[in-house]
């Protein structure tokens, strides 16, 4: 099977985190999913490297990435993702969306009401049991 390995970052503006809507696609799985922003790994970077400048071009905005959170395994219909989080901070809410087709900035008890991805669920679920 397909392997596919990202970062992505749990984005903090004091209390709230940025949750992202992907746009629709043929897999059905993802279309129109929320998720946390960010992307493959190129070859030669750093996940830190590769979180900075997926962040930078997705939502052009430029993050502090404080601290690892999870990596999740999940297996999709058609490919393996390895995903690996970090918890992040912005200054401002300020962004724009140069992929997604939604924003939305929750508080950590809000968060399980969004549609996500499947394989966001463990870091939704462990944000909600860190409280
Ligand atoms: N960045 C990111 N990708 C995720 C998350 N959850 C999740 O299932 N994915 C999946 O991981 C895969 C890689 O995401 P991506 O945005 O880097 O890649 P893509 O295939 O959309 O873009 P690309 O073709 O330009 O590389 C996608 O299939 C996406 O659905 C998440 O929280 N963040």
């Amino acid at each position: 099977m397909k392997k596919v390995e990202v970062v992505a970052g749990v984005i903090y503006f004091k209390d709230e985190i940025l949750c992202v809507q992907r746009p629709k696609n043929k897999l059905h799985y993802i279309s129109e999913k929320f998720e946390f922003p960010g992307g493959k790994i190129e070859q030669g970077e750093t996940k830190e490297e590769a979180l900075h400048r997926e962040l930078l071009e997705e939502l052009n905005v430029s993050t502090n990435i404080k601290t690892f959170f999870l990596t999740v395994v999940h297996e999709y219909p058609d490919f393996e993702l390895t995903m690996h989080s970090f918890i992040c901070e912005v200054d401002s809410k300020e962004l724009t969306l140069h992929e997604h087709i939604d924003q939305k900035w929750l508080t950590i008890n809000e968060l399980p009401d969004l549609d996500w991805a499947a394989a966001d669920i463990p870091i939704v679920e462990k944000l909600v049991s860190n409280g």
